[in-house]
């Protein structure tokens, strides 16, 4: 065999795991089509943090008008690109290097099964005693008539100029965090949304706050709607048709209704591994059917959110079981989430609205961050925090933040929640002060 292991993907599903992997002498290949790092650090999470962050500065500034700043600056998005354009473009060489250091074969090209201990990429085949399908997702499609004129999240991120009037298809990340952004560089944005909620997996009161904050803006919001078809116009602009003679003139299209598993270009079949719209099946060993193939990261088919940290932790599960160190079913953490919108939606554990509808179960406590002096230095408003305990024991379970600060608070809560901590022992730690973490220390009902 050519390798011990052999990885289809070089994202975080796959380096996190090999990158150690190989340092113990085992030998070990990486495949990847396009840019090393996988989506998050070439065309997702590092790229859209980076055209965040002046929003998030704006924000605050905002909130301290009259208050110690006078003036609030604008966004120039051209230089924005450029800096983006910076910190991203070597990340593919920065991808690649960190496997050729740690004595990795990268292979450049597309990958496809020739049988279950063979993989064919430019028409010369590998063989590996295990191989692991790390192939991610690309951007869903809409299918109408005239879907070539939309835009997907990857041109988004390397927009040169910000178009006058934005249009965003769908309710979910992308759509929100990117319609955030384009409001934010001066853009008319209207969000088409085929249902009436947007951000369906967050706290429907949070993000009930986030879109009217978001409308109050200026963006308009399209619920129950599906787009039926697009034409270009004589100036270049998109015309949209959808239900009930819909109509709407708008300079570009972000299409932003999900994303789909790579796996349909993989030649599964030859390899026995199965597979569903919803990425490739797996035991609660990451094992696909064909038991020396594996998947890990977005690809694979699971109720776990599709995000960085999961992908990282499952490529770093495989990597403990090739080792021998071992012979457990994965079981995951408690799983934080955040939406970059402005003011952030941060949760972990327990769901806010599956605890709201089940009172027998779960005691929830809101605070609000509106009394104290600590949060109010930055004069934001209506900030708040939901916690989640268990009636059964009085273990914290779950949380919920809206507020400039959620990553910071709920970060802060992701380890209670993991240690199972008492409300005792979270009496007990101690925090610089003043901060975040103090003032979430003082907020929880301890006892
Ligand atoms: C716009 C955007 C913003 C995001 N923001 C966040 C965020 O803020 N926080 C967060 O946690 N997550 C975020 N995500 C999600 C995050 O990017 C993914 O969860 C993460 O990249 C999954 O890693 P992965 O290794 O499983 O897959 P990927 O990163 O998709 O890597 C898969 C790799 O496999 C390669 N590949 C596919 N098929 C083949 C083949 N046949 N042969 C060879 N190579 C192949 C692909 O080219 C790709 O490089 C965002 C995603 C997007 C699109
Ligand atoms: N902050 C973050 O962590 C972050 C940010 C961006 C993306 N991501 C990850 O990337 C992945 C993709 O995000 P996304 O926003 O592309 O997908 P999503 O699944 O979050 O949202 C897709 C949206 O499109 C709509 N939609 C789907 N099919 C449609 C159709 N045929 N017509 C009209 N609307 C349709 C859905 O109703 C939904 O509102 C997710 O797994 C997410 O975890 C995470």
């Amino acid at each position: 065999m050519d390798f011990s292991v052999l990885y289809i993907g070089s994202g975080q599903a796959s380096w996190n795991g090999a990158v150690p992997l190989a340092k113990t002498g085992v030998k070990i290949g990486v495949i990847e089509e396009s840019q090393y790092g996988g989506v998050c650090s070439n065309k997702g999470c590092n790229a859209k943090i980076i055209l965040d962050k002046p929003l998030e500065l704006i924000n605050r500034v905002k909130d301290m008008q009259g208050r110690g700043l006078d003036g609030v600056p604008s966004v120039n998005w051209e230089d924005l690109m450029a800096h983006k354009h910076e910190l991203i473009v070597p990340q593919d060489s920065h991808g690649k290097a960190r496997l050729d250091n740690a004595g990795i074969t990268t292979i450049t090209g597309h990958a496809e099964f020739v049988d279950a201990h063979t993989v064919s990429v430019n028409g010369k085949n590998y063989t590996a005693d295990k191989i692991v399908i790390a192939t991610g997702l690309r951007p869903h499609q809409l299918d109408v008539p005239g879907k070539e004129l939309f835009a997907n999240s990857t041109d988004f991120l390397s927009l040169p100029h910000m178009p006058k009037h934005v249009t965003v298809l769908g309710g979910g990340f992308v759509a929100i965090e990117f319609a955030t952004i384009a409001n934010a560089v001066g853009a008319q944005v209207d969000v088409i949304i085929r249902s009436n909620r947007i951000l369906r997996q967050f706290p429907a009161k949070y993000v009930a706050e986030v879109q009217a904050d978001l409308k109050a803006r200026g963006v308009r919001f399209v619920p129950n709607m599906n787009v039926q078809s697009a034409t270009e116009g004589e100036d270049g602009q998109i015309e949209l048709t959808g239900d009930n003679g819909f109509e709407l003139t708008t300079d570009y299209v972000l299409d932003a209704t999900g994303r789909i598993p790579n796996h349909d270009q993989l030649n599964l079949e030859a390899a026995g591994v199965k597979a569903n719209n919803h990425g490739i099946e797996v035991n609660e060993y990451l094992q696909t059917s064909t038991p020396n193939i594996y998947a890990a990261g977005d690809a694979v088919d699971k109720k776990t959110p599709k995000l960085t940290p999961t992908a990282a932790f499952e490529s770093r599960y495989l990597t403990s079981v090739f080792k021998g160190e071992n012979d457990q079913p994965i079981k995951y953490p408690p799983i934080s989430e955040i939406v970059f919108t402005s003011p952030r939606i941060a949760q972990v554990g327990v769901h806010l609205d599956e605890a709201l509808a089940q009172p027998d179960k779960y005691e929830v406590t809101e605070a609000s961050y509106d009394g104290d002096w600590f949060r109010q230095v930055e004069n934001e408003q209506g900030a708040a925090l939901s916690l989640i305990f268990e009636k059964d024991g009085g273990t914290l379970v779950g949380a919920a933040e809206k507020s400039n600060n959620a990553d910071n608070t709920i970060n802060t809560i992701v380890p209670y929640l993991a240690m199972k901590m008492t409300k005792e022992q979270l009496n007990d730690l101690v925090y610089v002060f003043p901060s975040i973490e103090y003032t979430l220390q003082r907020r929880l009902p301890l006892v």
